[in-house]
């Protein structure tokens, strides 16, 4: 039976590269790229069709960042299939990233340095704001949209006698010191994006809790630092092209540079011949390339708990009610009590 793989954000960088390599793993995939720019997601389509020009690609309008639109793509896809065998959360965005140079400086004379490199500790912050949801735009994208959509699709996703999986793009800048769970959006922090690869991981250890006895499976992974579009809005591109011997230079001490999109999806393309049950809930999977160019994968604990990750899944249950109330009084006040 061909199996059914929906990559969110797949127009460019890392979910890019990882249509292609799974179309070349599996040429009887049915496909779907889901994206919040149609135009984008056509060139990213026609791209796939020239080196796999029979491949089923399908595209699906979805803005992660929009409840509407989260909820319009999920109903969708309902229509369209009948089941998921892998939904891979990759969109993520980092709005007006600022580097803390002294603090880089200071970091590259000190025992912390590879630390630094591998996980950008202390080095960045964000401008994040509210988005027409009423909700921080990061913490939405990263992470809210994506929870909104897999509880949408939770009838192909649950119970449909076959394992599904969700595979997180999180990262190796989320930490737990800029999380908090009395504000779990991040709304007064300078580390919004942080936080929120933080919070992915901690729901996808709450979802392998609640989920897993219906079939279900959560994974998470850090495609390693990539040259994307993500990172030419921290420094432009020609200042990346500029530095990249430095980069592979540092590389052979942290192999967390893994620098182009196709060796960032390793670990998503690794998890894809996984069986679910040989997998880690706690275990972040890492894409991984050496000083010599070979790319692995390494599973390394996330320093998550149990009794966090269960607070913020309550809390996110609650948040997701509060804004299916809001959706329906809308509805309600835009076309009355008729059926829609
Ligand atoms: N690059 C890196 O070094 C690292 C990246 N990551 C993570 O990997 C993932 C992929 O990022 P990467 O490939 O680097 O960056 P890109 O910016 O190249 O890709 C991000 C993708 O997400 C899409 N996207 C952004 N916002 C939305 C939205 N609201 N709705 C739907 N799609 C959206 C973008 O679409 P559009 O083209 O329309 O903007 C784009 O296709 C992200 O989650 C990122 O956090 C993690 C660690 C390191
Ligand atoms: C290498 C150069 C000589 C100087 C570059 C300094 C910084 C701009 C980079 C050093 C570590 C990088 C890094 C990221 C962004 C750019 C750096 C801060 C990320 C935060 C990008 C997004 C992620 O999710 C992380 C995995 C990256 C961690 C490393």
């Amino acid at each position: 039976m061909e199996k059914v793989v929906i990559v969110t954000g797949a127009n460019s960088g890392v979910g890019l590269a990882l249509c292609e390599r799974l179309l070349t793993e599996d040429s009887q995939l049915r496909l779907c790229l889901a994206c919040r720019n149609m135009q984008r997601a056509q060139a990213a389509r026609s791209a796939l069709l020239t080196s796999h020009n029979n491949a089923n690609i399908d595209l699906l309008h979805l803005d992660v960042g929009s409840v509407e639109s989260v909820l319009a793509a999920a109903q969708e896809v309902k229509a369209r299939y009948n089941r998921i065998d892998f939904l891979y959360l990759n969109a993520g965005i980092m709005p007006n990233p600022q580097i803390d140079f002294k603090a880089f400086f200071k970091g590259l004379f000190s025992k912390n340095v590879i630390n630094m490199f591998a996980t950008a500790e202390g080095l960045l912050s964000q401008q994040d704001r509210l988005n027409s949801d009423g909700l921080q735009e990061v913490f939405a994208t990263n992470l809210f949209g994506h929870f909104l959509l897999i509880r949408e699709l939770e009838p192909l996703l649950c119970g449909t006698g076959d394992t599904s999986r969700v595979v997180w793009s999180s990262s190796s800048n989320a930490r737990r010191s800029a999380f908090n769970i009395d504000d779990m959006q991040h709304s007064s922090g300078t580390e919004p994006y942080s936080s929120s690869k933080y919070a992915v991981d901690l729901l996808s250890l709450a979802l392998n809790r609640h989920k897993n006895n219906q079939g279900l499976f959560s994974s998470v992974i850090c495609p390693g630092l990539v040259m994307t579009n993500l990172t030419y809005g921290i420094l432009p591109s020609f200042f990346w092209t500029l530095i990249m011997p430095i980069m592979w230079l540092i590389r052979i001490f942290t192999n967390t540079f893994t620098l182009t999109p196709y060796n960032g999806a390793e670990a998503q393309h690794w998890l894809f011949l996984q069986k679910p049950e040989s997998l880690d809930p706690r275990a972040k999977y890492h894409s991984l390339t050496s000083g010599l160019g070979k790319n692995y994968v390494e599973s390394r604990q996330m320093d998550i708990d149990d009794e966090m990750s269960d607070v913020l899944y309550s809390n996110i249950i609650e948040l997701e009610q509060e804004v299916r109330s809001k959706v329906s009084k809308a509805n309600t006040a835009k076309y009355g009590n008729r059926e829609r």
